[in-house]
């Protein structure tokens, strides 16, 4: 188990890079503690695989240092990295019985067979693989594949960290609850440093206590399940987190009244906008609540879909598109309606990254 450093770290593909743009992970500085559960999450083409290619050792970066537990290994291969990977295919021996497969890395470093079968019937027993154990792992399915190729990456105690790259990609849908609730329980009772690259927001914030939204190249905004949907730090993470995303509304700022065109919204006091860049509320709909006309700020109704559990208006408000929530019980007749916003809940934004409260207000 081990802290990881990444210390201005960056990686270009290309040999001369000449500007921000050639480099597929902008210089970054992060510490990920020993033991922590994270996410890398965020959209094809934004850096995941690059970062977990540079931890995992397959790739050596163009700039800067990686660090576990204080050591330099920015250059040292996979297999002097101590570390378990589990990739989206399954990685494991057709020929072999399940159980020799999961004892597999175990005696690998000469583990004593003792050891090797209580760890190996360990994990098979929180894997729901202990009935399996005899069995040859040709013929298993996918998804049975796929659990021993987890099994696998946990049952060695002594790595400094396990990687996992979208190792739910094969497992059938109604499986993937499961097997994510089990990565979950099982790094509860193994404290080893996780690292989870998904593009799926639903098995990073199940898995992680901290989620790593990358975008473009860069990290915009670490943080808990709860910081990213109530206080996300840039537009893109509240329209990525969350379904539907986070409203946002093109805006002007007087004082502390946000303009959307001639509707005027009371914000929270803000810091002042320096970089004079294009100004946006952001608001989820969850927080924006719809109501008859005349009760708040007039709306037009797109259309209203009924989830179920829950309604949502597409509505336009001074010609902007924005999902609210109808609330039970209310009844709208036509297209005419309102919508009212809670006002903790609503989030300044200059050039996509948000403004800090001025004061007295939550910060991120
Ligand atoms: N070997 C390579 N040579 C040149 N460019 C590359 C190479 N690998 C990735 N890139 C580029 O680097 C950027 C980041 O790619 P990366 O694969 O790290 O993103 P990702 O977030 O993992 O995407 P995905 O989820 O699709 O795997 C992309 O613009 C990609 O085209």
């Amino acid at each position: 188990m081990a802290r990881i450093d990444l210390q201005d770290l960056a990686h270009s593909y290309h040999p001369n890079p000449a500007s921000d743009a050639d480099y597929a992970l902008k210089p970054m500085n992060r510490v990920w503690q020993d033991g922590g559960a994270y996410a890398l999450l965020g959209p094809s083409g934004c850096g995941k695989t690059t970062l977990l290619n540079i931890i995992s050792g397959l790739l050596v970066p163009s700039r800067g240092k990686i660090l576990f537990d204080g050591v330099d290994v920015s250059t040292l291969p996979t297999e002097k990295r101590n570390i378990a990977q589990v990739f989206q295919f399954p990685v494991i021996y057709d020929t072999m019985s399940v159980y020799d497969n999961l004892a597999f890395p175990l005696r690998n470093r000469k583990v004593p067979e003792k050891q090797v079968d209580a760890r190996v019937r360990e994990i098979a027993g929180m894997l729901d693989l202990a009935r399996d154990l005899s069995r040859p792992a040709t013929g298993l399915t996918a998804d049975a594949k796929q659990k021993i190729s987890l099994g696998r990456g946990l049952v060695r105690s002594d790595v400094a960290a396990i990687l996992f790259d979208e190792p739910l990609t094969v497992i059938d849908p109604h499986l993937k609850w499961e097997l994510r609730s089990k990565i979950k329980e099982l790094h509860r009772r193994l404290p080893i440093t996780l690292i989870y690259v998904t593009h799926d927001q639903t098995e990073a914030l199940t898995i992680a206590d901290q989620v790593v939204v990358m975008y473009d190249g860069g990290v915009v905004q670490s943080g808990t399940p709860e910081d990213l949907f109530e206080r996300p730090d840039h537009t893109f993470v509240g329209k990525f987190i969350g379904s539907p995303g986070m409203n946002v509304l093109p805006c002007r700022l007087e004082g502390a009244t946000a303009y959307i065109g001639d509707q005027a919204v009371a914000v929270p006091p803000v810091g002042t906008p320096t970089r004079g860049e294009a100004l946006e509320l952001g608001v989820r709909p969850e927080y924006c609540t719809l109501a008859p006309a005349g009760a708040g700020l007039p709306v037009q109704i797109t259309r209203i879909d009924d989830l179920g559990r829950v309604r949502l208006a597409r509505v336009t408000l001074a010609g902007q598109p924005m999902i609210a929530t109808v609330p039970d019980g209310v009844a709208i007749n036509g297209s005419e309606a309102s919508v009212t916003f809670d006002p903790r809940a609503l989030h300044l934004y200059e050039g996509g990254f948000r403004l800090q409260p001025a004061s007295g207000g939550h910060h991120g």
